[in-house]
């Protein structure tokens, strides 16, 4: 669904050259969820942005369904840290926002957002206005919002970053009851070990200056997911130390050695 080939990409920053990303080679499957994790300035937020059709790489190509982006689609959706929701709208309104700009069947998306928002447990709330609402909910009502139209692919720049653990979880939780009733590709960044191996099918590992793919590490573990105690914590704690080993620098020779 989703295909880089050979992609690289270079600032011109106001210090000189920025080489943000370095040879990229990455095919998201159908209806997969990739996390793509690394450290900060490792050129995650680059990628997702060659994705959604707003940056163009210096060399290589992005492909959705077949087709190189070259500009932003309506079947691809991004999701950001912040909710951004329009202080003024209702959550509603501000749900049905695609709806106008892409000039969708009102009436149809009408039914569609109240679906959403019961989903994800923001039924009721629709008359509100978004400083009405805790963090966690408008977050959940901005998820609503990127999948009114909905979207084949579904991009996401650590939209729960911003929350609390527990709340964290829970959207992680909503968004894997999400995908089970919508096929959807997700490419989604986070800083969480945790939060990448509750979500992903596979975790992409960057490694930076320049930015480069270091690992694909597949996760085999049963859905739904969750944290704390269950069946298959064992695996996940294996799945959460290698990717700690992956992104933490090892420690140093003479370390311990005394
Ligand atoms: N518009 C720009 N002009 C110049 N340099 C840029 C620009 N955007 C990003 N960069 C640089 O490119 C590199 C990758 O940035 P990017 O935001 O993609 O990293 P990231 O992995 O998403 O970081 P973080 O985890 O901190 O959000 C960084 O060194 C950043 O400073």
């Amino acid at each position: 669904m989703i295909k880089l080939s050979h992609v690289s990409h270079v600032f011109a920053g106001s210090q000189g050259e920025v080489h943000a990303l370095d040879d990229i080679t990455l095919e998201v499957r159908r209806n997969e969820l990739v996390t793509l994790v690394g450290r900060s300035g490792c050129g995650k937020s680059t990628m997702l942005r060659m994705v959604a059709g707003l940056l163009r790489p210096s060399s290589g190509t992005v492909t959705v369904a077949g087709e190189p982006m070259g500009k932003p689609r309506q079947d691809v959706s991004f999701m950001f840290q912040r909710a951004a929701l329009l202080p003024w709208r209702t959550v509603l309104d501000n749900v049905l926002l695609p709806v106008e700009i892409l000039r969708l069947d009102r009436a149809a998306k009408r039914r569609r957002a109240h679906e959403l928002l019961e989903l994800v447990g923001l039924a009721g709330f629709e008359k509100r206005l978004p400083h009405e609402l805790s963090g966690g909910m408008q977050q959940r009502a901005s998820l609503c919002r990127s999948l009114i139209q909905d979207p084949l692919v579904l991009l996401m720049d650590e939209p729960f970053s911003a929350l609390d653990a527990l709340t964290r979880e829970e959207l992680s939780i909503e968004l894997q009851r999400i995908r089970r009733e919508q096929e959807m590709t997700v490419i989604f960044i986070t800083h969480s070990i945790e939060e990448a191996v509750l979500l992903a099918d596979r975790v992409a590992v960057l490694s930076p200056r320049p930015g480069r793919l270091r690992k694909i590490v597949d996760v085999d573990i049963p859905r739904p997911r969750t944290l704390g105690r269950n069946a298959y914590a064992d695996r996940v704690a294996e799945v959460s130390a290698e990717l700690h080993e992956l992104l933490m620098p090892a420690p140093m020779a003479s370390e311990g050695a005394a």
